[in-house]
């Protein structure tokens, strides 16, 4: 048995609802369970920025599945629910991110674990800690908890918890 966390975002139209259905489509597979779910969070955009604020959150899953089975899920996730990638780091109804599998390292094609850029994101890292503050990552050998205090303050802060789902 495998134990994975999975970053979901949205902001497009009915962001929570679709925060609700990703979290459904996961649990409806037979081989995953959702473990635990972190607050959802309001979160202004990184990177691409002319978009609208995001709700994020993490999950943690068991699995039986194997890394690509699980982003072949995730994907046929996103396409259900309508995701178009017109921009890259633009607007979606839906994203599912890959955070960890147990304390993997994957260089894959289509797949990079730990996510590469999970490390410098708040609006990864704030509700991961809610989940799993000890989980080491591999490679930087840091803490959640610790890398979470290595972010900009101001980032961190920034972060609006929106409700629990
Ligand atoms: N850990 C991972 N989780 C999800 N997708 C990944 C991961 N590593 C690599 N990918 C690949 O990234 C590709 C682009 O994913 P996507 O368009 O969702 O990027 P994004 O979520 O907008 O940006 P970012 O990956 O920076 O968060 C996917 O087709 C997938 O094959
Ligand atoms: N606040 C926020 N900003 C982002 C997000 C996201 O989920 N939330 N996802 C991105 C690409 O994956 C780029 N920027």
């Amino acid at each position: 048995m495998n134990t994975a966390y999975i970053a979901l975002g949205s902001n497009i139209a009915e962001r929570e609802d679709f925060l609700k259905s990703a979290i459904d489509m996961l649990e409806e597979h037979s081989e995953i369970q959702v473990t635990e779910k972190s607050s959802v969070y309001e979160t202004a955009p990184v990177g691409y920025t002319d978009q609208s604020d995001f709700l994020n959150m993490v999950v943690e899953v068991t699995t039986s599945l194997q890394p690509l089975q699980m982003l072949d899920h995730c994907q046929s996730i996103e396409a259900e629910l309508g995701r178009e990638r017109l921009v890259k780091w633009g607007p979606r109804t839906i994203d599912l991110d890959i955070l960890l599998y147990n304390h993997e390292n994957m260089e894959a094609e289509r797949l990079v674990i730990p996510h590469p850029h999970m490390h410098e994101r708040a609006f990864v890292m704030v509700p991961l800690a809610e989940l799993a503050p000890e989980v080491i990552l591999p490679q930087i050998n840091l803490s959640v908890e610790e890398i979470l205090r290595g972010l900009p303050a101001e980032e961190v802060e920034s972060m609006r918890i929106w409700g629990k789902i």
